[in-house]
């Protein structure tokens, strides 16, 4: 059978966002494709039900059913502004129901169908103004400059389309949650005068009819999201700081218990680039994803008992629950990701004619005595060997095919074993081990890699000459970092990098959260620049021009420093590219990005040219 190519990215659709049909077996998705022709990722949303074949409904994302099961609403941009439209499932076209100026988020249904609520920006900005900045939060990455922006939470009317703003002020408010008689609306904000300084976000709940939303948790926890579920509110949210994991806490009026799960385990509500889904009840059973040692899985919690539902090979991205039936998109590795109902499989999304390469699981064990997890892809047979770094740093890799790391599987082919690992800071070991890089970037987890490395080499798994590193955001940060420490490596290809912590701290969306909580204290050990004069690895940079998160003059700083020393390095820009365009950006720049990859390896690598 034939091996992956990166052409394959134009053949691989991956599905999302699954919703159960309200009363109905059937699952309405999200499947995303690269597509050659206008060089754009188009989103479409199909319905799936066991024992017949998927079928497409329409272009768009966001699929949410109404109570009744009858009217499909989904979010398609009109005039480049996303908007609610309306499907009905009983026959006819779609129609648009928002006429929202800057666009709309997914629609919320009213428990009797007659309203959507939604969360949107809210503004009147002019591109021509001067940008006035009175606190740090005036940029987002993939938004860029806000000017004066805010997201506010709204009400259509499901048959007039007339609109209603439920909130009002200078904060932003999302995430809109219907009681269960239709009367109040919870949502999450964080309407502290100094919330780009202390870490800060609360439950609110608002008369649908309109009215003063009131605060509902207190400030000891940090609220990132909250949902009515069966008459009850329950808030994601973090207690201790912003650095730990997101907990589930029941919420009543100024006070907020946690519900205990008794997993020392990460819950994932889902966000781009990060994998999970809402809480949903089952039978009266709360259902949660958590991170687990690389993989996404699903528990539910009986009484006090959380168990592992689903099979624990496959690592889940989205999941929903309606009328006592779970659905779920996992993937394997051999699909990057497959829709199911009650565990049976529904799509058959795998590129079923390629033959693909399985990671390994290792446990490695660190000087300190902590031991880590990778995933080893390819033939460990003595060849080069590329250590991938994974971002966040509280990101994981997962041993399941993915539709963005394409060049793990390329690499592979062409001899290369490709270890991806889960060093300290990574999500799904437990909470210490998550925070356990805190204050210490590098100076904490470049351990993990050596260790990994040497074990790998001892046993011939890798060539100690033919050894590369590449990573991308946090792993990026690390890539300058380990080769400004040794010279290990025969080549590096950091991408969406850190490189100088001081100025990072102060020109990043996030700049003020990574100098307070992630490298709290002197960052001088911890920052790569410190030490740009030692390197001499052959370094390729990739970076978007419009990253907000790690800004490109990190890039420009890590190039100029190396190029100046006369390393070679080369700086590529991708014009338009946010922190995800990896993920997210221009097909044609995902492409690139691979591809690039895997040319410097082959360049530098000795014997590595196929
Ligand atoms: C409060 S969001 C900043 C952290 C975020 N975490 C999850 O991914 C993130 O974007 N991390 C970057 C690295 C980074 C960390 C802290 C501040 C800026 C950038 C990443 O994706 O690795």
């Amino acid at each position: 059978m034939p091996r992956l190519t990166l052409d394959d990215l134009y053949r691989l659709a991956v599905p999302s966002d699954p919703q159960v049909r309200p009363g109905g077996a059937a699952v309405a998705y999200t499947l995303t494709s690269a597509v050659r022709d206008g060089d754009e990722n188009v989103s479409e949303i199909w319905l799936a039900a066991p024992g017949a074949e998927p079928r497409r409904l329409a272009t768009g994302t966001l699929p949410r059913w109404s109570p009744d099961g009858r009217t499909l609403a989904f979010v398609r941009p009109v005039d480049g502004k996303p908007q609610i439209h309306l499907l009905p499932m009983d026959g006819g076209e779609p129609r648009v129901l928002t006429a929202a100026p800057l666009g709309a988020g997914a629609a919320a249904w009213s428990p009797d169908g007659q309203e959507i609520a939604y969360g949107g920006p809210h503004g009147a900005p002019d591109p021509h103004a001067p940008v006035v900045a009175d606190r740090l939060d005036y940029k987002a990455d993939g938004s860029g400059l806000l000017r004066g922006i805010t997201m506010q939470v709204f009400v259509v009317d499901a048959a007039s389309g007339e609109s209603r703003r439920l909130t009002e002020g200078d904060y932003h408010a999302d995430g809109p949650s219907w009681s269960p008689d239709g009367r109040q609306i919870v949502f999450t904000a964080s309407m502290e005068p100094d919330r780009d300084l202390v870490p800060s976000g609360a439950v609110y709940v608002v008369d649908a009819s309109g009215g003063e939303p009131k605060r509902l948790t207190t400030p000891d926890v940090v609220c990132v999201a909250a949902w009515w579920l069966d008459g009850q509110v329950v808030a994601a949210a973090l207690e201790g700081g912003p650095v730990g994991h997101t907990r589930l806490f029941a919420v009543g009026q100024d006070r907020q218990e946690e519900i205990d799960t008794g997993l020392d385990r990460n819950i994932m509500i889902g966000s781009p680039a990060y994998p999970g889904a809402p809480p949903r009840r089952l039978d009266g059973d709360l259902v949660f994803c958590v991170r687990d040692r690389g993989f996404t899985h699903l528990y539910r919690l009986r009484g006090t008992t959380a168990e592992k539902i689903g099979d624990p090979e496959l690592s889940v991205s989205g999941m929903h629950v309606c009328d006592g039936r779970l659905a779920y998109v996992a993937a394997s590795p051999y699909s990057a990701g497959e829709v199911y109902l009650d565990g049976e499989r529904l799509t058959s999304l795998a590129p079923a004619d390629l033959e693909l390469h399985v990671p390994r699981s290792r446990t490695f064990v660190a000087p300190d005595g902590t031991e880590v997890e990778g995933f080893l892809t390819g033939p460990g047979d003595g060849g080069p060997l590329l250590l991938d770094i994974h971002g966040g740093p509280h990101n994981a890799w997962a041993p399941v095919f993915d539709g963005v790391h394409l060049y793990h599987q390329v690499l592979a082919s062409r001899g290369w074993t490709v270890l991806a690992l889960n060093p300290r800071a990574s999500d799904g070991y437990g909470e210490a081990f998550y925070t356990a890089a805190q204050g210490g970037w590098g100076v904490a987890d470049a351990q993990d890699f050596h260790a990994a490395l040497d074990e790998l080499v001892a046993d011939g798994t890798a060539d100690p000459e033919r050894l590369a590193v590449t990573g991308y955001s946090y792993g990026g940060y690390m890539t300058c970092y380990l080769t400004a420490h040794t010279d290990r490596f025969k080549a590096a290809i950091p991408g969406g990098i850190v490189s100088d912590l001081t100025s990072m701290a102060g020109t990043s969306d996030a700049g003020y959260y990574l100098k307070m909580w992630e490298c709290s204290g002197d960052m001088t050990p911890q920052s790569p620049l410190t030490r740009a004069g030692r390197v001499t690895t052959p370094t390729l940079i990739l970076h978007g021009e419009n990253d907000d998160r790690c800004p490109v003059g990190q890039a420009e700083q890590w190039f100029a420093a190396l190029r100046e020393r006369e390393v070679p390095v080369r700086l590529v820009r991708y014009p338009g590219g946010s922190h995800l365009f990896i993920v997210q950006g221009r097909p044609s720049h995902r492409y690139d990005y691979n591809e690039r990859i895997i040319a410097w390896l082959e360049q530098w690598v000795s014997g590595s040219q196929n």
